[in-house]
C-alpha cells in the first residue's frame, strides 16, 4: 500500500509520522512545495524508523508528482492553517487554489487514488475535490468528523471523571465552530446514556467545549492543532488500507441521505478497501435534525464562494 501525503507541515508530518508508526504501509511519500522541506521531514522521520521499529519508507519531494504515482490513497493537508481569532472558512481564498492544483496532480498521477482532505475550510474543500477531480464519490472523503468525535470523547471523558476508553461518541455535519454536532443523545459510559451521569450544564459545556475543540487549541499553540489530527488521518487510512469496514464520521458527498443533496457534510460512513463502502442512516432527534440542517445552510454559502 503507498500513500501519498501533500503537504509536509505540522499535520501532514504527523499524519506520516503515525502512519508509519503503525507499520500497515509499505510506502509513504511526503509532497510539499518549499524547496527540500518534504524530502528533510521524510530523512528525520526515516531516521527514527530504527527507534520506533517500522519498515514503512517514507520519502519526500519538492513537488514532483511523478514519485507518487500508483499511490492507493493521498491525503491534502496542504494549505494555510488558521491563526487565532480566524475561523476556518476564511482560508479558503487561498485553500481553494492550493487544493484544485493539488487534486489534478494527484490525478492524473494516480488514476486510482482514494482522497481524504484535510485542508480547510474542510467540507468546502472536499466539495471542490469532487468537483474537479473526476473520481466516483465513494473515492473522496473528508476528514473532520473522527477528529471532532476524539475531542467529543476527549470532554466528555473530563466531565465524567472516567477514563477515556469508558467513553464513545460522535460528532457529524460540520467541520466549523457553528456547525458541529456532537450528538450527545447517543454518547455512552460503557453502554450506559451519558445524560444518565451529566446535568444539563455539564452537557451544554461538552458540546460547547467540543465544538470550539480547534479554536481553543488555535488560541493556545498560536497556530491550529496537529497531532490529533494526524491521528485521526492515520485511522481513515489504515482502515482502507486494512478494509477494516470501520464507522467514521466523514464529510461525504451526499445525494438525498440526512434530507440533504450536493453537499459535502460530516455523517456516519463505513470505511474499508473501496474508501466510502456505505453511508450510515442514524436517526436524529428534531432538535439534531434542526441543526443539521443550519450546518448545512451555513457550508452551502461558503461553497457558494467556489469558483471552479
Ligand atoms: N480537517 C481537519 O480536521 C484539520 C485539522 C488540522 C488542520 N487542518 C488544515 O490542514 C491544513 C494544514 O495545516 P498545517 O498545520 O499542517 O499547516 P502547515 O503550514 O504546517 O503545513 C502546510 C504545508 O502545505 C504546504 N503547501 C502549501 N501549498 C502547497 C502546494 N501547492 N503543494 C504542496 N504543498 C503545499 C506548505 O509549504 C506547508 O508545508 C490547514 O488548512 C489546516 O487548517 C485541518
Ligand atoms: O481548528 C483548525 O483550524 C484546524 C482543524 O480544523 C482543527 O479542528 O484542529
Amino acid at each position: 500500500m503507498k500513500v501519498t501525503v501533500v503537504g509536509a507541515g505540522a499535520v501532514g508530518a504527523s499524519c506520516a509520522e503515525y502512519i508509519a508508526m503503525k507499520n500497515f504501509c509499505s510506502e509513504v511519500v511526503l509532497v510539499d512545495i518549499k524547496e527540500g522541506f518534504a524530502e528533510g521531514k521524510a530523512m528525520d522521520l526515516m531516521q527514527t524508523a530504527s527507534l520506533n521499529g517500522f519498515d514503512t519508507k517514507i520519502t519526500g519531494t519538492t513537488g514532483d508528482y511523478s514519485k507518487t504515482a500508483g499511490s492507493h490513497v493521498a491525503v491534502i493537508t496542504s494549505g494555510i492553517p488558521r491563526k487565532p481569532g480566524m475561523t476556518r472558512e476564511e482560508l479558503i481564498g487561498i485553500n481553494a487554489g492550493i487544493v484544485k492544483e493539488v487534486t489534478q496532480n494527484l490525478v492524473k498521477n494516480s488514476p486510482e487514488v482514494i482522497i481524504i482532505v484535510v485542508s480547510n475550510p474542510m467540507d468546502t474543500m472536499a466539495y471542490l475535490v469532487h468537483k474537479t477531480s473526476g473520481l466516483p464519490k465513494h473515492k473522496i472523503i473528508g476528514m473532520g468528523g473522527a477528529l471532532d468525535s476524539a475531542r467529543f470523547k476527549y470532554r466528555l471523558a473530563e466531565a465524567l471523571e472516567s477514563p477515556i476508553s469508558d467513553v464513545d461518541g460522535m460528532v457529524i455535519a460540520a467541520h466549523s465552530d457553528t456547525g458541529m454536532l456532537p450528538l450527545l443523545s447517543k454518547a455512552t459510559r460503557n453502554g450506559v446514556p451519558v445524560t444518565e451521569f451529566l446535568d444539563e450544564e455539564q452537557q451544554k459545556y461538552v458540546i460547547e467545549e467540543t465544538k470550539v475543540g480547534g479554536a481553543t487549541l488555535t488560541k493556545l499553540l498560536g497556530t491550529s492543532a496537529w497531532y490529533a489530527p494526524g491521528a485521526a488521518v492515520s485511522v481513515m487510512v489504515q482502515a482502507i488500507a486494512c478494509d477494516q469496514k470501520k464507522m467514521i464520521p466523514c464529510s461525504l458527498m451526499l445525494e438525498g441521505e440526512y434530507g440533504q443533496n450536493d453537499i459535502c457534510l460530516g455523517v456516519p460512513a463505513i470505511i474499508g478497501a473501496n474508501g466510502v463502502e456505505k453511508i450510515v442512516n442514524v436517526t436524529l432527534t428534531a432538535d439534531e435534525q434542526l441543526k443539521f440542517a443550519e450546518a448545512a445552510n451555513a457550508v452551502r454559502e461558503v461553497n457558494g464562494d467556489l469558483k471552479f
